[in-house]
């Protein structure tokens, strides 16, 4: 039997009548119980492609298969393969949490007890008991993201999409729903296909990676080798006391090029032979620099996502 969850072939999608080309000449595989991370800067096409997965938008070009099934032909197949985390609030804002937890597990063909059972498990899991009797439209966004992550798993379906399903999440629940993708992943093996500005908490999670810009799909590979192809330089990053970044900034320059990464921050990039030559010479001039911290950054996800020509949008924890 093949691996192969979705086929993507020469995928193409415009809006506005042609005028504006979403997504470009894509095309991809997801495999069986893999992690795929999407990354890409805003308006990059990540959304189009994921609806068009899922069946909401019909593609100008190109076709979707879903376990060999055409997408924009079986929408009931689809929506019952697959649980999909979409960027846009609930529709139905006037019912309760649990309400909406459970009636979503009842439209996934499940029993009433299990339904009912599966609904308590991820009111209690996603810490929501408290406001369970809570209309959506009267909680929080965050918490209305966490009952449509509940929404999205309840029902056990062996494909997941989730599209930035970490944004507007303190810390804490972050590391909750990282947490349980891998578990639905580790555990009952569902294929996840993860769209994420979250790069830094995502390195840890995905398997592969996809690029997207401009509507294309630009590079697709797994960490370790995306991780190969930019600088292999170690970085150095410093914070240095308000005020006196600019001084730190001279001082080090006489010994090897720094970067200037934030208010009070600066980078020194090392090779792996340099670094313990530049770690002495910081450490021995802490109060000089006037550097409160400093740590080694090896080459990250992050590089990866920069090289590739996304700016500006990664999210650090
Ligand atoms: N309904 C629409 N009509 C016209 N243009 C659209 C529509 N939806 C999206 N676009 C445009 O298509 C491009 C891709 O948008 P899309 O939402 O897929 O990007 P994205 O990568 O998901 O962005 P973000 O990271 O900001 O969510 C953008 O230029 C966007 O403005």
């Amino acid at each position: 039997m093949s691996n192969i969850v979705y086929e993507i072939i020469d995928l193409q999608k415009t809006y506005s009548k042609g005028k504006k080309v979403a997504n470009e000449g894509i095309n991809l595989h997801v495999f069986s119980g893999e992690i795929l991370g999407l990354l890409g800067p805003n308006g990059a096409g990540k959304s189009t492609l994921v609806k068009q997965m899922v069946g909401q938008l019909k593609p100008t070009k190109g076709t979707i298969s879903l376990y060999g099934l055409d997408v924009s032909k079986h929408s009931k197949q689809v929506s019952r393969l697959v649980g999909y985390y979409s960027q846009e609030p609930h529709a139905i804002s006037s019912l309760t949490v649990q309400e909406a937890i459970l009636i979503t597990g009842r439209l996934r063909g499940m029993s009433s007890s299990d339904a009912k059972r599966e609904t308590n498990y991820w009111l209690d899991r996603l810490e929501l008991g408290e406001i369970r009797t809570k209309q959506l439209k009267r909680i929080s966004g965050g918490q209305r993201r966490i009952v449509g992550l509940a929404t999205t798993i309840i029902g056990n379906q062996p494909v997941l999409i989730l599209d930035e399903p970490t944004n507007e999440l303190d810390p804490i629940k972050r590391k909750l729903v990282w947490d349980i993708i891998r578990e639905r992943n580790r555990d009952y093996g569902a294929t996840i296909l993860l769209v994420t500005h979250n790069v830094f908490e995502a390195e840890h999670v995905v398997d592969r990676v996809g690029v997207v810009k401009d509507g294309r799909l630009l590079v697709l590979d797994s960490v370790g080798p995306l991780k190969k192809l930019v600088d292999q330089r170690l970085k150095i990053d410093m914070s240095i006391q308000l005020g006196k970044r600019a001084a730190a900034e001279a001082m080090l320059n006489e010994w090897a090029a720094v970067e200037v990464i934030g208010e009070n921050q600066l980078r020194m990039l090392v090779t792996r032979e340099e670094l313990g030559h530049y770690l002495q010479k910081i450490s021995t001039n802490l109060e000089d620099l006037a550097c409160e911290e400093y740590r080694i950054v090896p080459p990250s996800l992050e590089d990866v996502y920069v090289h590739f020509g996304g700016k500006g949008e990664m999210k650090h924890a």
